[in-house]
């Protein structure tokens, strides 16, 4: 990409309050990975002042596109274009000084300072003595102009999800950024978090001060917050335009093309079966030594899917934790099967324990071996198991990752390539993939279609019902509701630690579980 160099900027960017939001053009983007050609010739026009959905399945390059536009790629073709120029994009500095920001699904803030410092600190230029004092009224102003405030004074650490997210949007635009790249950014939120948030940058689009192009998988954001839309589909901009034009069909079969969307799977009416994992008055602590898992009670029968809510925090992941044996627990027992467990892989394997952990790619994959490797192996805690055994050689793998990739359509450049090159909805397939095939009697899963494409959530979910169908004890954690009210027979609410609810899914009330999550529920059972 050759463009007219950018004047590098002379002072620290701190917002100017007022300063009008800026558009920008993808001209032809084209990004190579070896043989693998990520994005071929996209074309992309996001008007100043509007909100532009990216939409694509898992793989289809959304992530490739944005990385490229903020110059952490250096794409092989094309040009991004602001205010009708070409631009070089070099790196995320290049594009700071330009006025693009990029919010992630996860937290970049440093934890342990405050927001104030957080802002001060994350200029491009920061004084070697820096007045506080000063930079106090300068951010207390800045906030003044903002559609919504934050305390300057707490370390972002403590703020709730929904609080760290708009934290970051503000540092954003306190860095000047009138452009800001939206990666999932709600994937972390409750729905209620997620619509306060979009609902504020839309007034901010609407003012004329920003403009914004927003990666999702929810088709109800498209709708309700972007002006247009682009697709894309293996790389390529396959359609798009007005969002007043275009229905919820027309973007999923633009992006899904003419492939089959699985059906959803008949839940059989059935009894639960035996108990096929049993927890008792378990506690474990987080890992600053503080109690996460406070005496928690539950029981999974075969046939059965017991659901989990609750607010990212209230010690579900932690309890995730104890059964996968990535922690001690500090108290209490658990039973697999009819037996005393201790989460060591002999007694998983014995009972046909699967689990689909948080974040698979740093909890359920070794990211630098193969997609193929790393189907082999059925337990995450013990990479490359048997490297001697016979049944580990190199074409078995393959073999057998070839049709597990086939069947569960993982998009990789191949059965060898790093695992950790894969999009992440794609990881999240390959590790499901795994987990999935073989025997399996008991299936913990923590937020199972995180990040996925819709006819992904359609496929997962379809093979969860399957398993129960079949007579597998499912523990299902998740923070979406809605996943939960489909998909589980029993529902318990985690609060602080402890189950604060217990309901049949069936006869289940949004609001007394919303409650719940909250906190205004007394402890239960
Ligand atoms: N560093 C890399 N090396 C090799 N291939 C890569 C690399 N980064 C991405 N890819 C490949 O490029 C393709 C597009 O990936 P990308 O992350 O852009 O998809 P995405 O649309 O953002 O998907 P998701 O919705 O799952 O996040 C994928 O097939 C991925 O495997």
């Amino acid at each position: 990409m050759k463009a007219e160099p950018e004047p590098a900027p002379a002072v620290a960017m701190v917002s100017r309050p007022g300063a009008p939001a800026s558009d920008l053009e993808v001209v032809g983007l084209t990004k190579r990975f070896g043989a693998f050609t990520a994005l071929d010739s996209v074309d992309l026009r996001v008007r100043a002042g509007t909100v532009h959905a990216l939409l694509g399945e898992n793989g289809a390059g959304k992530s490739t596109l944005v990385k490229c536009v903020m110059g952490f790629y250096r794409a092989d073709e094309g040009a991004v274009l602001i205010g009708g120029r070409e631009r070089t994009i070099d790196n995320p500095r290049a594009a700071h000084a330009l006025g693009i920001g990029m919010v992630y699904q996860h937290f970049t803030l440093v934890p342990s300072m405050t927001v104030l410092e957080n802002l001060v600190m994350g200029r491009a230029h920061v004084p070697p003595v820096i007045d506080w004092q000063a930079e106090r009224r300068a951010v207390s102003a800045f906030m003044a102009g903002m559609p919504f405030t934050l305390p300057l004074d707490v370390p972002t650490a403590s703020l709730a999800a929904g609080e760290k997210q708009k934290a970051e949007i503000i540092k954003q635009l306190y860095l000047s950024c009138r452009f800001l790249i939206l990666d999932e950014p709600t994937s972390v939120l409750t729905p209620e978090e997620a619509d306060e948030i979009l609902g504020l940058l839309r007034r901010m689009v609407e003012a004329g001060q920003l403009s914004v192009l927003i990666i999702t998988h929810k088709f109800r954001e498209v709708l309700a917050f972007a002006d247009s839309v682009t697709v894309l589909r293996r790389g390529r901009a396959v359609g798009g335009g007005r969002v007043a034009d275009l229905s919820v069909d027309d973007m999923a079969r633009l992006m899904i093309g003419d492939r089959e969307i699985a059906a959803p799977a008949a839940r059989k009416a059935q009894a639960p079966g035996e108990a096929r994992l049993e927890i008792d008055a378990l506690t474990a602590d987080d890992d600053h030594g503080e109690p996460a898992v406070r005496g928690v009670s539950l029981r999974v029968a075969s046939g059965e899917i017991l659901g989990i809510a609750g607010v990212s925090g209230n010690g579900q992941s932690v309890l995730v934790e104890v059964l996968a044996g990535q922690r001690r627990p500090t108290g209490g027992s658990m039973r697999l099967g009819g037996e005393d467990y201790q989460a060591r892989r002999s007694q998983m394997l014995r009972h046909g324990l699967s689990l689909l952990p948080e974040e698979p790619l740093r909890n359920a994959c070794v990211g630098r071996m193969s997609v193929a490797e790393n189907m082999a192996f059925r337990a995450f805690d013990r990479p490359p198991m048997a490297r001697a055994g016979w049944w580990l050689r190199q074409a078995g793998i393959r073999r057998a990752a070839r049709d597990l990739i086939a069947r569960y359509r993982v998009k990789t450049s191949s059965p060898d390539a790093p695992i950790a090159t894969l999009s992440g909805g794609n990881v999240q397939r390959a590790v499901l993939a795994r987990e999935l095939s073989g025997r399996v009697d008991v299936l913990v899963a923590a937020n199972p279609v995180f990040g996925l494409d819709f006819a992904a959530v359609a496929d997962i979910h379809a093979q969860i019902v399957e398993a129960r169908n079949r007579g597998c004890a499912v523990l299902l954690v998740s923070e979406d509701l809605d996943e939960l009210l489909e998909l589980a027979d029993r529902i318990l609410v985690m609060f602080d630690g402890r189950v604060v609810l217990e309901t049949p899914a069936s006869r289940a009330d949004r609001t007394t579980i919303g409650r719940a999550m909250a906190g205004h529920q007394a402890p239960v059972i």
